[in-house]
């Protein structure tokens, strides 16, 4: 029997123990019922202790798995992360453009560990050959100040930045996400008309490796199945929340959030401890 699809192309870097980068986007496409593929940029020895060493694909490979991806399976969504290299940023820029695909971008910087994860002479690149296509851009408040150059330090800051991130930059749309405050999370939203806000109270958790990754697939894969901005970041918000909520005590260090946390809503968390 035919089953027909939404999909979703990720295009960024690995994490062999599987939080962030490739695998958490895999992850949160396959939990939302969205056929994930994937086009590596870079690989990227890391842990959740922080990132150990890091090698790039040529510019020419990563061009070549695009063309496999895209003269057989034209996805309904691109998302991107880690994309190190104004080089790297051209191919996949004129991949989106000539596909007209809906585009998630994950402007990954700078790892939760303090390593860097995009060369710093990408950064004018990624504001001109990656914004102005993006439906959405998913900054952190760090990245969001890279990007426009000020500094953030309230949500009436993250939302002057998210509307001038779309009035300025090109966006479609943009999230400017508050893990990075004291205090309540709040992401703010604005689709290019109006402002959202999407709090949830802070969990009190040192687990959040990857956790950016996660929500911006989640995005994604909302957009693929055709929903709006606003209800994709609506699920994408209560998804990512229980994944921290839920999230997985493995590894040394900073642990991965827990992709099938959602499904356990409604479950004490000291059941769900103990099943695990
Ligand atoms: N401790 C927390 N409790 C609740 N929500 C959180 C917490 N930390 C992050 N979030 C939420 O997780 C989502 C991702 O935000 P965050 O700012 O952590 O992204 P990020 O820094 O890009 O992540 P990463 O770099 O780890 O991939 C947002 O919705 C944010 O509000
Ligand atoms: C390949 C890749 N992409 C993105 C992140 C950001 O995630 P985090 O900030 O949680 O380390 C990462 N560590 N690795």
């Amino acid at each position: 029997m035919k089953y027909a699809t939404s999909s979703a192309l990720t295009i960024a870097g690995t994490d062999p123990t599987g939080g962030a980068g490739i695998q958490a986007d895999l992850k949160s496409f396959q939990e939302r019922e969205v056929y994930g593929m994937s086009v590596v940029t870079s690989v990227v020895a890391q842990n959740t202790l922080g990132v150990q060493s890091i090698e790039h694909l040529s510019v020419s490979f990563i061009e070549k798995q695009l063309e496999s991806v895209f003269n057989d399976i034209v996805p309904d969504v691109v998302k991107t992360g880690m994309i190190a290299t104004p080089e790297m940023m051209e191919v996949v820029s004129h991949a989106i453009k000539s596909n007209h695909v809906p585009y998630v971008l994950d402007p990954v910087m700078v790892a939760k560990s303090g390593d860097h994860l995009m060369d710093k002479e990408s950064r004018q690149t990624i504001r001109e050959a990656l914004v102005p296509l993006s439906t959405v851009i998913t900054p952190n408040i760090p990245e969001a100040e890279e990007l426009l150059e000020v500094s953030i330090q309230s949500t009436e800051d993250a939302e002057i930045a998210a509307k001038r991130i779309v009035e300025e930059l090109g966006a479609q749309s943009a999230i400017v996400k508050g893990g990075h405050f004291a205090g309540d999370a709040i992401d703010i939203l604005f689709d290019g008309k109006k402002i959202y806000k999407f709090p949830t109270e802070r969990i009190n958790t040192k687990h959040t490796h990857g956790t950016g990754c996660t929500y911006s697939a989640v995005i994604a894969a909302e957009i693929a199945k055709g929903k709006s901005i606003y209800e994709s970041v609506a699920i994408a918000k209560q998804f990512i929340t229980d994944a921290i909520r839920f999230s997985l005590e493995i590894g040394r260090g900073n642990g991965p959030t827990n992709h099938w946390g959602y499904r356990l809503q409604g479950v004490p968390e000291n059941k769900t401890k103990e099943a695990n």
